[in-house]
Formats: C-alpha cells, structure tokens, sequence
C-alpha cells in the first residue's frame, strides 16, 4: 500500500503558548514494499511526520493519502496500519500475549490461527518465555519488543516504526535490526517508514533515506547514493560525520589551502570538498597538517587533524586499530583519493 504525504504542515500550539511549526510543506511517498527512513537531528520533525500518517496529529495544511484514498480525516483506527511509537503504549492490564493476540482477535481471526500468530511474533523477537507477565513486568527494551511483535502480529500492509530500537542494548539492537531485514523479505508488499536519528540504522535498512531539519525535508535519496554522494552539506555531515574542506578552483581542478587535489575536477556552486573519515589516508605527498587528538574506538582509531592554512577546519580520520598512530602533535600527511572525494554547495545559512 502506497503511503503520500502531500504538502503536510503541522502547527502546534497557540498564540498564548506560542505557535511550532513542526512540520513545513512535507512531501513523500513511499511505495507498497519500499521501506523509506526518516533520519534527522532531535526536534526536526521526524515524529510528527509520522504521527501525521498514523493520524494521531491533523495536519494545518496538506493531505494523507493510503494506496490512493485521502485519510486525513480518518481516525487512527480506521486507517489499518501498524505503528510502534517511542512511548511503547502497550495495554497494561494484559498480559503479554494478549497483547500481541489483540488486532488478531479484533479482526475475528480464529483460535488457533491466533495462538499460532502469537507464538511466531513472541518467537521472532525473543520474548516467548514472557507471554504470560504484564507489561509492567517488562523492562522498557522488553516492552518496546512486544509493541513491535503486536505491530507486526497483524501482518498490516504500512508499518510506522518511530526509534523502534531507541531502548534497546547493542547486541538485542543488532538481533532486531536483522529481524526487520528478515520481516522485509517475508511480507514483500509492506511499506514502513522508519524514524531514527541513528544513521547507521537507516543504512542497514532503509531504500531511500529522508533527511529531515527544522521541519523540512532537506534530501531524499536511495541510502547508497546519499552515503557516496551527498547533495548538500548537511546530508554529508550528518550521514557518516563527513569532513567538509573549502576548495578554491584551479584550472578546472580545485585546491585545499592552497594545495591542488589530483583529480578532483571543479563543479561551479560547489565550494566544499566531502570526504568520509576512513577514506582519508595518512600517506606521504597530500595534504599537509597535524595530528591534535586520538580516540580509540575498539577497531579503529579515530584521529581529528588540523590543515596547515586552515582555521577553524578539522579532518577527521578513522585509522585501523592495528595501524600506528603518528605521535600526538606531528606533522602528518593526508592524502585525499580522487575517487572517494565529492563536492557539495556550502551551506547558505
Ligand atoms: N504535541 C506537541 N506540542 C507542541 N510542540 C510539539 C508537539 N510535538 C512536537 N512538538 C515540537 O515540534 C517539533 C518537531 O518535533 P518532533 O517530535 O516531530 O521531532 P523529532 O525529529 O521526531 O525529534 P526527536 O528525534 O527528538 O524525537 C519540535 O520543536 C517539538 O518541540
């Protein structure tokens, strides 16, 4: 089922408490079996994107529509679809089960069809041996698992997952991650829009990646073509912490403080250089600089780097951890390949 946001804008509040403009102009669709990730800092709108479609905030302007059919006005119940939010508002006076068993039975499935749905969902996100505790028995990862078993229990053709793995430990993180990958194989048709502020969680499973800044929807791309070539500096810097570098042209190359970047070709309107962290390498006749800090992290080393010529620019490295690291406070080199360098426009606010 297709899902469409038609320039939404969501207002909150009033002139007394003061007005938020959540939500501004808003378009996206998400296409039955796509699944789209909407990835952005806190208070950038994610949410309310996604209440907007769930129908548990009206948009001041704009239209929902579901596989075609204008939803705006719909209640939540009446629209079908499935949704764990941050706040895992599981029924407490049911037991964990029932809860998972509760659209299955609101939709007259019969006896057996839900006990067998049940033992799958419970199954699938390791919470058999719980079915018969309430939810306040439940630690709040455990609690989240069972919203997103009963979100699922129903099989509903649009999934709306808000920070679904916020509350949960790395290794259950990593297990649920694969479940979701797994679910998108199973169910092929479902679409789900995926709110996270975790970049690497909309990598591992989204299609196309929205990204999203004071209520506005900044690009929007399939994941791989954002990762490799970001169309702004936002994008670049918020997925996969780029280093942004400003260029000057040369010819029709560019230079980085005054030294020319082999390869690199010049793009009018594109005054930054991107380059991730583990694409840079410390190697002898590129950029010079120096090394001011070094934090381990386990695989690798991340080093932040000035650039002789440079102020207020750092280059962050990611070294493997079985490589040596320069003494802090040397001269370094860093050599930029051609083929991992892009150019984005700086920003214009
Ligand atoms: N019910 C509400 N009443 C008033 N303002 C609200 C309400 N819900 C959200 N906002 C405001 O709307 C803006 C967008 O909030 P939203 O929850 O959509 O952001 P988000 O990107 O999902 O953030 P987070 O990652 O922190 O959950 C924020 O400025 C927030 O304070």
């Amino acid at each position: 089922m297709t899902v469409q946001l038609e320039d939404v804008t969501v207002h909150f509040g009033n002139k007394h408490s003061g007005r938020t403009c959540a939500l501004e102009g808003f378009d996206l669709s998400v296409a039955a079996g796509e699944t789209v990730a909407l990835l952005g800092p806190s208070g950038s709108g994610k949410s309310t994107a996604l209440k907007a479609v769930a129908g548990f905030v009206r948009p001041t302007r704009g239209r929902i529509r579901l596989a075609g059919n204008d939803v705006t006005d719909l209640p939540p119940a009446k629209r079908g679809i499935g949704v764990v939010v941050q706040q895992y508002a599981l029924f407490p006076h049911l037991r964990v089960a029932d809860n998972v068993a509760f659209g299955l039975k609101a939709a007259h499935k019969s006896k057996a069809e839900v006990t067998r749905r049940v033992a799958e969902m419970l199954e699938m996100v390791g919470m058999t041996p719980y079915a018969r505790r309430f939810p306040r028995e439940l630690s709040g990862g455990q609690q989240q698992r069972v919203a997103i078993a009963r979100a699922l229990a129903i099989q509903p053709p649009v999934l709306l997952l808000d920070e679904p793995l916020a509350a949960l430990d790395a290794q259950l993180r990593a297990d649920m991650l694969g479940e979701l990958q797994k679910l998108r194989r199973e169910v092929p048709d479902i679409a789900i829009v995926y709110v996270t502020h975790d970049q690497s969680e909309a990598l591992a499973l989204a299609d196309r990646i929205a990204v999203m800044r004071d209520a506005r929807l900044v690009d929007i791309a399939p994941a791989t073509e954002l990762y490799a070539a970001p169309p702004s500096a936002f994008t670049a810097s918020f997925l996969g912490g780029a280093n942004l570098l400003p260029v000057e042209p040369s010819g029709d190359g560019v230079k980085v403080a005054g030294h020319l970047l082999p390869g690199v070709k010049a793009i009018p309107g594109r005054e930054l250089l991107c380059i991730r962290p583990h694409a840079v390498q410390l190697a002898d006749g590129g950029l010079p600089g120096r090394l001011v800090a070094s934090q381990w992290r386990g695989a690798s080393n991340q080093l932040t780097c000035t650039v002789d010529g440079l102020t207020d620019v750092s280059v962050r490295i990611d070294v493997p951890a079985d490589r040596r690291v320069p003494e802090l406070g040397a001269a370094i080199s860093m050599v930029l390949p051609v083929e991992a360098c892009s150019l984005v426009p700086a920003e214009t606010r």
